[in-house]
């Protein structure tokens, strides 16, 4: 089968729905987030801090371009649709969803949360971030899920369900 790409924010569970989803499936899980971390060898916060947004974003299209076409489960980075190369390949995939969320559920997720760079800015700069992403994120995808109120197993049962 087609691999399964998850979209969606910071916060929206695409890493831990990823992980429930392919092991329902039974295949392999690849999150870009950790890919890029193993080919550089630095975390997250130390690839941004020593080598900046823009390398970090050029490493993830890279990836995204490599990533397994079936039989995966493939979790994204929250800003995989920033580049308009990123979402045209996005949109050529059939099988890409989106997990959507409301801020106000992203704030309770992420409390307290240091390993993401771009959450550690102030309120109103996360929120034009997530105005922004939102029509990205639907013009990228071929289904919305609304997860606010849905558990990991919940999600990964509508996706299968509609997939
Ligand atoms: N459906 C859910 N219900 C409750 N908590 C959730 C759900 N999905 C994810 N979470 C929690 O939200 C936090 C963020 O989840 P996760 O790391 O999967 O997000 P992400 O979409 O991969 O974010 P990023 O874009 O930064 O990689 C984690 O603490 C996770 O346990
Ligand atoms: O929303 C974003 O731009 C990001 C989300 C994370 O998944 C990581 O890809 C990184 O922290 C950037
Ligand atoms: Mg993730």
């Amino acid at each position: 089968m087609t691999s399964i790409i998850l979209l969606g924010f910071m916060g929206a569970g695409k890493t831990t729905v990823g992980y429930q989803l392919s092991d329902q499936l039974g295949y392999s899980f690849l999150d870009t987030d950790h890919e890029i971390e193993k080919q550089v060898g630095l975390s997250i916060p130390e690839i941004f801090e020593s080598y900046g947004e823009n390398y970090f974003r050029e490493l993830e299209t890279q990836v995204l371009k490599e990533i397994p076409l079936d039989n995966y489960v493939i979790g994204t980075g929250g800003g995989i649709v920033e580049k308009e190369e990123n979402r045209a390949l996005l949109k050529e995939h059939n099988n890409t969803v989106y997990l959507k969320v409301d801020y106000d559920t992203i704030l309770k997720r992420l409390v307290n949360d240091d390993s993401r760079p771009l959450w550690k800015q102030t309120d109103h700069e996360r929120l034009t971030l997530f105005n922004r992403r939102q029509a990205y994120y639907e013009e990228s995808s071929s289904l919305t899920i609304q997860t606010d109120a849905l558990t990991r197993e919940e999600v990964s049962n509508q996706i299968l369900k509609y997939i």
